[in-house]
Formats: C-alpha cells, sequence, structure tokens
C-alpha cells in the first residue's frame, strides 16, 4: 500500500470567533500535481500552514509522508519543501548566499550544495542575478529563488502558496516545467491558485475548500464532472448564483 503525501482529518482552527478551518479531511496521492483551491478566506493558507507546522491547529491532525506533523515534526521537515504566502526571504544576502546558506542549515555538503544552488540558478533564469541582493528582486524574481530554495534539499513534498502570483508568463512556464520534471520524478506538488485555467492544465489532483471545508476533492476529472474546472468552481462554491452586479451600483458607469 502506498502511503499518501498527505493526508489530515478533522484538521481545525479558530481565530478568536473567527473559523478558518472548520474540519478538513485532505488527502493528496503520492506523486500527484495537486492544486487546492477556493474564493478568497476559504481557509487555504491556514490549511497549508498546519499541515507544514507553521501554525498550530486547535484540533484534527496532519500527516505527511504518513509522518504526523506534531509528534515527528523533524522527520515532516526533512521531507518538504514550503513557499508560503507573504514569502519572507533573508534581505540582505544574494541570491546564491540564500541558496548555499539553505543548503548548509539542511545539512547538504558544501560542495553538494554549490552544485545545486548553480543548477537551481540556470533554471529559474537567475544566473545574472545571483550576486544582487534579495531585497533588490522584482516579484517574479523573489518567487523563483524562493522555489529554488525549497527545491534545492529534494523534498518529497512541495508546498506552493499561490506561486504563480506576480510571475510574468516566461518566469509561470518556467515554474511549470521544473514542477512538471518534479512530479515525473515521482514526487508530490501541492499549490493553492486562484487561476482555474492554470490548476486545470497542471494538475491531475484537486481539492476544493470554501468556507473552511472541503466541498469536493479528487481526481481532475471527477472534480470537473465534464465541466470546465471554472465552472464546477462556480457551481460547488455558489459562486454561479451570486448577484453579479445587476442590482446595486447603478451610478457605477452612468452618465455624469
Ligand atoms: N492570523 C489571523 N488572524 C485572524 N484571522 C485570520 C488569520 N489568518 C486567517 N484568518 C481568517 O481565516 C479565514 C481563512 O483565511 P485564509 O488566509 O486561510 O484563507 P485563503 O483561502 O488562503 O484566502 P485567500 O484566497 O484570500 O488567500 C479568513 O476569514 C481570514 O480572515
Amino acid at each position: 500500500m502506498t502511503v499518501d503525501a498527505v493526508r489530515t482529518h478533522g484538521l481545525a482552527k479558530r481565530f478568536g470567533r473567527q473559523v478558518a478551518v472548520a474540519g478538513v479531511d485532505l488527502t493528496v496521492p503520492a506523486g500527484s500535481f495537486a492544486g487546492l483551491v477556493g474564493p478568497n478566506g476559504a481557509g487555504k493558507t491556514t490549511t497549508l500552514s498546519m499541515i507544514t507546522g507553521l501554525l498550530r491547529p486547535d484540533g484534527g491532525g496532519a500527516e505527511v509522508a504518513g509522518f504526523n506533523v506534531w509528534r515527528d515534526p523533524v522527520e515532516v521537515k526533512a521531507r518538504i519543501g514550503v513557499l508560503p504566502e507573504g514569502l519572507r526571504l533573508f534581505e540582505r544576502l544574494s541570491g546564491r548566499e540564500l541558496l548555499i546558506y539553505n543548503g548548509r542549515l539542511r545539512g547538504l555538503p558544501r560542495a553538494e550544495v554549490a552544485g545545486r544552488a548553480e543548477e537551481l540558478l540556470r533554471v529559474m533564469d537567475l544566473t545574472e542575478a545571483a550576486d544582487k541582493l534579495v531585497v533588490d528582486y522584482s516579484t517574479g524574481m523573489r518567487k523563483k529563488i524562493g522555489l529554488a530554495a525549497a527545491l534545492l534539499h529534494n523534498p518529497s513534498v512541495l508546498f506552493l502558496d499561490e506561486p504563480f502570483e506576480g510571475v510574468d508568463p516566461v518566469s509561470a512556464n518556467t515554474l511549470t516545467e521544473v514542477l512538471r520534471r518534479f512530479t515525473a520524478s515521482g514526487s508530490t506538488v501541492i499549490f493553492s491558485s486562484h487561476v482555474m485555467d492554470l490548476v486545470e492544465r497542471l494538475c491531475d489532483w484537486v481539492s476544493v475548500m470554501a468556507g473552511g471545508h472541503i466541498v469536493a476533492q479528487g481526481p481532475l476529472d471527477e472534480v470537473r464532472a465534464g465541466r470546465s474546472l471554472n465552472q464546477a468552481f462556480l457551481d460547488l462554491v455558489g459562486g454561479g448564483s451570486r448577484d453579479s452586479g445587476d442590482e446595486g451600483l447603478s451610478w457605477l458607469g452612468a452618465q455624469r
């Protein structure tokens, strides 16, 4: 029996009176290219933060590659790479120094780290910017160096929160190619996104969240059920019937 890359049971989190995640059973089979989608405030970031050990749940549990996130944190952290939302990086390091620092923190030998860092910089098209300080990187460059740092230790499960936000089409293509290669070798990617076309194009597994719950989950074709993913999403989260602005906003665009 293969162990799922991620499995959560009744994962829950509230902030004061706000229930952010209301008992989530998320499953992602190993080797998937998985998308986590949902409207703003659905609980995606909170869920990913709990699965990656960044936020302690109020209830329920999470396993990554069969290891409990809170009982075996070292085993879990050795196996995961994370590109979090609001990526915080060591701004006063150069891109190359950031990668080398991450690799050394992960306990990789110096020569191995140096070789991997140069390869990642080249693949991400960052070789020319390798000696520039991260603080001077553009949004897209930050995503790419963040992804490189998350990949350097060759994790088996990679978590990405909105990896394509602010990334130009050429860089998005580069990221996509790197991620495809990564999953083709049997590793797992889980990423959150609002871009349905992208999720549809890349993912073979989709989990849809709304209001802190999983409302659909499974192979892409099962979740789509003959519709576009965008339509399935609207049907599942109730957006199809939402007031589209016919009422209210009557002043908007009116002749002055
Ligand atoms: N640190 C916090 N303090 C208070 N409320 C929070 C905090 N983090 C998240 N929330 C609330 O929890 C809910 C879920 O937020 P979360 O960021 O997980 O959603 P999301 O699905 O990632 O949204 P988006 O797509 O807009 O990024 C929201 O109502 C949000 O306001």
